[in-house]
């Protein structure tokens, strides 16, 4: 099939080197010149596992290619709306300037019977919208709501073998297409729900509210577990292991972060106000507070290790490992790790900020922090050391070999991912969040 992706960011341009490597005929669109052009030559411009690979494959195979012109996506069967949806300056809700740009954009291309399938995360309420412009503009073209629920860092996987397919439509003529792009995952036995637009957008963003809540419903355990000295990590397993709870999403620690999570509850929470259906998801206001003080909690310990009575961290030196969102990312959006470095820096600590992918994209956001490549460098002559974005290679350092580099041996596992009796015995005053 021609298909068309509209907004090459960390979706969009995961999808169209999937849809192609799946054996559609791609083409990949962003208003991005610099981007358009490095995903042309097969490099990737930001950082998730096995997309280098798909992206050199499908172009190799002549079914994928990229464009800054609109125009180019005439003629596609399907076009998929990919681009951002960001919280709005001063305020909670979703910004959709983009979509409503791009869309506009996307009109005169439209062949008769193309599918327009919205993948964004958007406020409901907004497929109907569009699909009545369509229906002014283009009426021989059709709106589909087709939200998407990928992980960074596990995008290709879950764009390849989703593990849920949801379609928003007016008519089955639209389900059938989408059934022919997603062939090969229906094949598979990939369960697929058939809705009205409203529906198929509260799915996502009710996805993403539960998934949150149940982070900082753990985070909450946390902060009664620190005050009575009891261990977050131990309830979560134990609460865990009662298959009606699950242990997965329970990882206290410095709370969640990203591109996604965060505007989107917010987002959710001013759309159910303007509904007048505030209070119904009043609670995702507290869940948003638990995980704002986590990151707060985090900068508080450092005060109380390195300051003492003072609680002053000026001109001390912090070792903060990772910056980005979470593991197998460069995403620094609404990073927690990233946050708690500013925030030290704020309070005039000496903080050397490290990550394996993530320096670019921090650098670009807060060029007044220092940042160094090698952890190493970051250790030396740490009087503190902060892991706050769980990497592989922070999860296994050796506490006896880092123990040679700091000044100090303090730790704050932000993410409860060292192993506490290790640090201990190597001398370290371990410290985390939710563990007495
Ligand atoms: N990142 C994820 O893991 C993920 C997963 C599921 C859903 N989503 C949702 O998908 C959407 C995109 O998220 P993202 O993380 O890929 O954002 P992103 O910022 O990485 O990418 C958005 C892209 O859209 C481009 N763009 C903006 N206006 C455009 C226009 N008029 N025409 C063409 N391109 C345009 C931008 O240049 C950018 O490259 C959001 O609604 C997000 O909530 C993201
Ligand atoms: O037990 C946990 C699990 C995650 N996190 C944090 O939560 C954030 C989000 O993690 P994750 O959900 O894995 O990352 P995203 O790639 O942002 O994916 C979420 O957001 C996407 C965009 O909407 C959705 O498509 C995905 O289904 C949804 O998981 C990160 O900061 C994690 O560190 C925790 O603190 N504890």
């Amino acid at each position: 099939m021609r298909v068309s992706v509209i907004g090459c960011g960390y979706l969009g341009a995961v999808h169209a080197a999937a849809m192609a490597e799946l054996g559609h005929e791609v083409v990949g669109i962003d208003i991005d010149e610099r981007k358009i052009a490095r995903l042309a030559v097969g490099d990737p411009p930001f950082f998730e596992p096995g997309l280098p690979e798909i992206l050199r494959s499908a172009l190799g195979s002549g079914r994928l290619r990229f464009s800054s012109d609109p125009a180019d996506a005439a003629g596609a069967e399907v076009h998929f709306l990919a681009v951002g949806t960001p919280q709005a300056a001063g305020g909670h809700a979703a910004d959709l300037r983009f979509v409503d740009a791009a869309f506009d954009a996307l009109l005169p291309h439209l062949a008769p019977g193309a599918v327009v399938a919205g993948k964004s995360t958007v406020p409901v309420g907004t497929a109907e919208r569009l699909a009545d412009r369509l229906a002014e503009v283009a009426p021989h073209a059709t709106l589909a709501w087709n939200p998407e629920f990928l992980r960074e860092g596990f995008a290709v996987k879950d764009t390849v073998q989703p593990d849920r397919l949801v379609y928003g439509v007016r008519s089955p003529e639209a389900s059938d297409v989408l059934d022919r792009v997603y062939a090969s995952a229906i094949e598979a036995g990939t369960p697929r729900i058939v809705t009205d637009f409203a529906t198929a957008e509260l799915v996502k963003v009710a996805a993403n509210a539960f998934l949150a809540t149940k982070i900082s419903f753990i985070n909450a355990m946390a902060e009664i577990a620190e005050t009575v000295g009891a261990d977050v990590t131990q309830l979560a397993d134990a609460i865990g292991h009662d298959t009606r709870i699950g242990r997965r999403f329970l990882n206290a620690g410095v709370g969640f972060g990203g591109g996604c999570l965060p505007k989107d509850i917010r987002a959710f929470t001013a759309r159910a106000e303007e509904l007048g259906r505030g209070e119904s998801v009043a609670f995702l206001k507290e869940v948003d507070a638990i995980n704002l003080r986590r990151r707060h909690r985090v900068v508080e310990l450092a005060r109380e290790i390195l300051g003492g009575d003072r609680r002053t961290v000026f001109g001390r030196k912090v070792a903060v490992l990772g910056v980005t969102f979470k593991p197998d990312s460069d995403d620094v959006r609404d990073s927690p790790a990233l946050d708690v470095a500013v925030q030290l820096k704020g309070l005039g600590a000496d903080v050397v900020a490290t990550d394996p992918e993530g320096i670019e994209n921090a650098r670009a956001r807060h060029p007044q922090l220092h940042y160094v490549a090698d952890p190493r460098e970051a250790l030396r002559g740490a009087e503190l050391v902060i892991l706050v974005t769980e990497w592989a290679d922070y999860r296994v350092l050796d506490p006896n070999e880092v123990g040679d580099l700091v000044a100090s041996r303090a730790v704050i596992d932000g993410r409860n991912v060292l192993d506490p009796s290790a640090w201990r015995a190597a001398g370290w005053r371990y410290h985390a969040l939710g563990r007495g």
